[in-house]
């Protein structure tokens, strides 16, 4: 039997380097940047107001108070997106809201909570204000290049674009971005058995789950997952099927058919060409298959033929695909790893290394010992979609390993 590290070599060696493309900045949501984003100019641009106040210079109010306020004659009303200022001569002032440009001049912004001023919408602005207190030169003023100067790197080559990124990259005047591309996945569940949900189903046939699965899977790795609807076990309708996901794809992944039985359609279609189908030293996943499709224009399109049971399925997607599909998203490939205490007493399959469910406190807070508990959860059978569904950790149990006391440390991947 292989290795579980022997076949996660060999799937990864299906992944290309990741390929760059630009996309429009709102639509790059999860998506890793190519280069470093270089501020092609400096944010703020302009000094402008933090404050919705008046602008003056300093000097001109110094020594207001309550018992004797300056009054200074307002000579202007600067909005933001103003432009066109003219100078603040000395000793007057102009109204000014937030995010406005600071006249030349003025050195100082005053809130207007600190004066006599009327902001309210249906009051005519004031021909002249009073201050009753002072300000320090400086006060309320978002100098130019206070976030980023003109030049610096404002996002390095490699980030990973959530909401503040794009929001940094939009500001700064980028329409569109290069980012490592999406792959483009198809999902192909194969079996007779299967039951789309909704429908009615009758005895001996089960809904269709690996599907919606892997796709949500694929999804959340990032990549752009479809699911092609289950085919029946008929080798000829599966690789008309195939080809015709092929077409615009980038790998495609298919679900059960790859085991001993007198039904493996994806195995019987597959055996004879590119793609090589083995037993790998693990629980659950144990079949697994990978290599290569022709497509009808020749083009050779990865395929990753999972099992079918949907605990082997998600765990062997998890093992085998989601590092490599990442990385060649410029993704980071690898979920948080973390030593943790066994809350229970465990056995493992000899010769197997077991990918076992489990539940870590979801606070990630330590244990008594300063590491997190692990609680095993579920019979180890492939067909527990309900515990896998209860679990947010996947204990890595090592092949060598058949039985484990609670408090025994192991390691554990948090979903
Ligand atoms: N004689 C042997 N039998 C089996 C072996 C073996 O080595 N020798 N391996 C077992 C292991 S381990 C696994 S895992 C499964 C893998 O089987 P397949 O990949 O061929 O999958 P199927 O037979 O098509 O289905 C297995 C199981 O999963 C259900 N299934 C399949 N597809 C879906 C789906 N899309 N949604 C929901 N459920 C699905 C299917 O109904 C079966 O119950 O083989 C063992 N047998
Ligand atoms: O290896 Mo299978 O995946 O145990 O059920």
């Amino acid at each position: 039997m292989r290795s579980v590290a022997e076949h996660q070599k060999i799937v990864s060696e299906l992944f290309g380097p990741p390929e760059t493309v630009r996309v429009a900045v709102a639509d790059a949501l999860g998506m890793a940047t190519v280069d470093d984003a270089v501020a092609a100019f400096a944010m703020p641009a302009f000094d402008n107001s933090a404050m919705d106040g008046y602008a003056v210079r300093a000097d001109d109010i110094a020594g207001a108070s309550a018992a004797e306020p300056v009054r200074l004659p307002v000579v202007d009303d600067i909005p933001a997106g103003r432009t066109g200022l003219v100078t603040l001569a000395p000793g007057t002032t102009a109204r000014i809201m937030t995010g406005a440009p600071l006249p030349d001049g003025a050195d100082a912004v005053v809130p207007v909570e600190l004066t006599d001023g009327d902001f309210s919408v249906d009051h005519v602005p004031d021909s002249t204000v009073g201050f009753s207190s002072g300000v320090e030169a400086g006060k309320h003023i978002r100098r130019e290049g206070s976030d980023i100067a003109r030049g610096d790197v404002a996002l390095p080559a490699g980030t990973v674009l959530g909401a503040a990124q794009i929001g940094l990259l939009s500001a700064l005047g980028l329409a569109d971005v290069a980012v490592a591309r999406r792959l483009r996945v198809v999902v192909l569940s194969t079996g007779s058995e299967l039951v789309e949900p909704g429908k009615p189903l009758q005895h001996g046939q089960i809904y269709e789950s690996n599907g919606a699965m892997l796709t949500a899977a694929l999804t959340e790795a990032g990549a752009l997952a479809r699911h092609v609807h289950f085919v029946p076990d008929d080798v000829a309708d599966f690789l008309e099927r195939l080809d015709e996901a092929s077409a615009d794809a980038d790998l495609i992944i298919t679900s059960g058919g790859v085991s001993a039985g007198a039904y493996e359609v994806v195995k019987e279609a597959l055996d004879a060409g590119p793609v090589e189908f083995v037993k790998v030293a693990m629980q659950p996943g144990m079949p697994q298959g990978c290599g290569h499709h022709l497509d009808p224009a020749g083009r050779r399109v990865p395929i990753i033929t999972l099992p079918g049971n949907p605990v082997s399925s998600l765990v062997s997607f998890e093992v085998f695909i989601r590092p490599p599909l990442r990385a060649a998203m410029g993704l980071s490939p690898d979920r948080p790893r973390v030593a943790a205490t066994l809350g229970s007493d465990i056995r493992s399959p000899e010769g197997k290394r077991q990918f076992m469910r489990g539940v870590v406190d979801e606070s990630l807070l330590p244990g008594v010992d300063g590491r997190l508990v692990v609680e095993p959860i579920g019979p180890p059978g492939s067909h527990h979609l309900r515990y896998l569904a209860g679990a947010n950790a996947l204990i890595d149990i090592p092949a060598t390993t058949t039985a484990l006391p609670a408090g025994s440390v192991v390691n554990v991947v948090v979903l």
